[in-house]
C-alpha cells in the first residue's frame, strides 16, 4: 500500500530532487523545492534514506511555475522559474565540491545562465509505441505522446510535426533529431520495431522527407536511407561535420561561451595539447591554431571520423585524433603535454587515465565536467598530485533540467 508523508524541503540534491528529513532519515522528493512543505509518496527505502515524489504541494515555493509541457524525464525542471535553476544549480556545484574536496580552497565563480531558457536544443531522443511518440515519463518507460516541444530549436519542432502527420506506429521505437543551429535544418536517425521490413521504413523516410523541407536525411541505425546522412553545424567559427550518432553540445551559444571560457583559461599555455573525449573535436580544431600540435583521443570512431573530416574542411593540419578509449590510449602517447582538456561522459574519467595524465606533467589541466557529483572525485587525484584549482566556472547548458555544467581549471605550480 503507498505511504504518504508530510515533511518540509530544506534543500536541493545533485540529480534535482528536493531534500526533507523524516526523524533520522533524508528524504529525497522529486518534485520538490526548497521552502516547500509537501506530501510526498514514499517510493523507495533504504537504511538512511527514502526516495518519494510529490502528491500533494501542501506550501508551494514562490520559484514554483506552471509546467509548459506535460512532465517527462526530458525537461524534470520546467516547474522551476529560470532564476532559481540556475540559483540552485550553482548551490549544487558548490555543495559537491565541498562535499569531495574538504579543506580545499577552491574559487567557485557563479553560474553562466543561458540566453534561451527554451528552445534551445539541437538534438532530442523520441521514443515510439503503438500510440505515442514522445519522451518517457519520469522514471519509467512509458512513452508520453508530445505534440510539439518547445524545448527545441525551430527545425526540430517542424521536423518532429512532419514526422507526426505520418503513420509511424509500429514500425520506429526511436528516432533521434538532430539540428544544425547554424544552418536551420535537421537529419534523423530512426530505430526499427522488431516487426518493421526496411521497404516500409524507408517508403516512411521518403515520405517525411517530401513533405517537411526542413529534413536534409535520414538513415537507419547508421545505414543512410534518403538523403543526408549527417549535418555540417558550426562552433569557434568552424565548421563540423557531424554524423548522427556523433557527439555535440546540444545548446549552441552556451557551447561558445564555454569554448571561450577554455581558450582563456589555455591561453598562457603554448605547445602541445592534448584534448582527451574529444569527440568530434569542439575544443581541439577551433584551438589548435594556440598550439605546436593537438593529440585528440575519442572511442567513439564515427566522432573521429567526423572530427578528421572537419579538420580537413577547415584546413587545420596540426591536430591528429586518435581512435581509442583514453584509458587505454594516454598513457602510450608520447610527451610532454602542456595543456590538457578532459571532458568525460557523466560517468566522469577512468582512473588510468588521471593516473597517466599526472605521469605526463602538463602545467595546466581543463576539467569539463557534466556531473557535479564526480568532480571532486575525479579531482582529488590530480590535487594530490600537486595541481590547484584556480577557477571553476558552472555554465547552464542545459534549462529546464537539474544537469549543470562546470569548467575547471587546474594548473601546477612547479
Ligand atoms: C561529454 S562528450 C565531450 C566531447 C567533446 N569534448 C565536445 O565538447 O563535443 C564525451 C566524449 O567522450 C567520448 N567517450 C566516451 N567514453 C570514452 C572513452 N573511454 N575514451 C575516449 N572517449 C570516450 C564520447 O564518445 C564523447 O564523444
Amino acid at each position: 500500500m503507498e505511504e504518504r508523508i508530510e515533511l518540509d524541503i530544506e534543500g536541493i540534491a545533485q540529480g534535482g530532487d528536493g531534500v526533507g528529513r523524516l526523524g533520522e532519515l533524508v528524504v529525497f522528493v522529486t518534485g520538490a523545492l526548497p521552502g516547500e512543505r509537501v506530501q510526498a509518496t514514499i517510493c523507495e527505502r533504504h537504511d538512511r534514506f527514502l526516495r518519494a515524489t510529490v502528491s500533494e504541494i501542501i506550501r508551494p515555493s514562490p520559484d514554483r511555475v506552471a509546467p509548459l509541457i506535460t512532465p517527462g524525464d526530458h525537461a524534470p525542471w520546467q516547474h522551476i522559474a529560470y532564476p532559481a535553476q540556475v540559483r540552485l544549480k550553482g548551490e549544487i556545484v558548490v555543495e559537491q565540491i565541498r562535499k569531495f574536496l574538504p579543506g580545499v580552497e577552491v574559487p567557485i565563480r557563479p553560474v553562466i545562465a543561458a540566453p534561451q531558457p527554451w528552445g534551445y536544443r539541437n538534438s532530442a531522443r523520441l521514443h515510439a509505441d503503438h500510440t505515442a511518440l514522445g519522451y518517457h515519463a519520469t522514471g519509467t518507460k512509458t512513452v508520453v505522446d508530445l505534440v510539439d516541444d518547445p524545448l527545441l530549436l525551430p527545425a526540430l519542432r517542424e521536423a518532429l510535426a512532419g514526422l507526426r502527420r505520418l503513420p509511424f506506429a509500429g514500425l520506429i521505437s526511436e528516432v533521434t533529431l538532430r539540428a544544425s543551429a547554424v544552418y536551420g535544418y535537421a537529419a534523423a536517425r530512426l530505430l526499427p520495431t522488431v516487426t518493421a521490413h526496411r521497404n516500409e521504413i524507408a517508403r516512411l523516410a521518403a515520405a517525411w522527407m517530401a513533405t517537411t523541407p526542413v529534413l536534409a536525411g535520414v538513415t537507419l541505425a547508421d545505414e543512410p536511407l534518403v538523403g543526408a546522412g549527417a549535418i555540417f553545424d558550426e562552433l569557434g567559427e568552424m565548421v563540423f561535420h557531424l554524423s548522427l550518432s556523433s557527439f555535440f553540445q546540444v545548446n549552441h551559444p552556451q557551447a561558445e561561451r564555454m569554448l571561450e571560457i577554455v581558450r582563456t583559461a589555455l591561453a598562457p599555455h603554448g605547445g602541445r595539447l592534448l584534448d582527451a573525449y574529444s569527440g568530434v573535436g569542439s575544443f581541439a580544431l577551433p584551438l589548435a591554431a594556440g598550439y605546436e600540435d593537438v593529440v585528440a583521443v575519442e572511442a567513439h570512431q564515427p566522432a573521429v571520423a567526423d572530427g578528421e573530416q572537419s579538420a580537413f574542411l577547415n584546413k587545420v593540419s596540426n591536430v591528429r585524433f586518435v581512435a581509442g578509449a583514453a584509458e587505454r590510449v594516454i598513457g602510450h602517447l608520447s610527451g610532454p603535454f602542456h595543456a590538457v582538456i578532459l571532458d568525460p561522459p557523466r560517468r566522469g574519467c577512468h582512473p588510468a587515465v588521471l593516473t597517466a595524465l599526472i605521469k605526463h606533467a602538463p602545467r595546466c589541466i581543463v576539467y569539463v565536467s557534466c556531473h557535479p557529483g564526480l568532480i571532486g572525485r575525479d579531482l582529488a587525484p590530480l590535487v594530490a598530485a600537486g595541481y590547484h584549482c584556480i577557477q571553476v566556472q558552472p555554465i547552464d547548458l542545459f534549462p529546464q533540467t537539474p544537469h549543470i555544467e562546470t569548467v575547471v581549471v587546474l594548473e601546477r605550480s612547479s
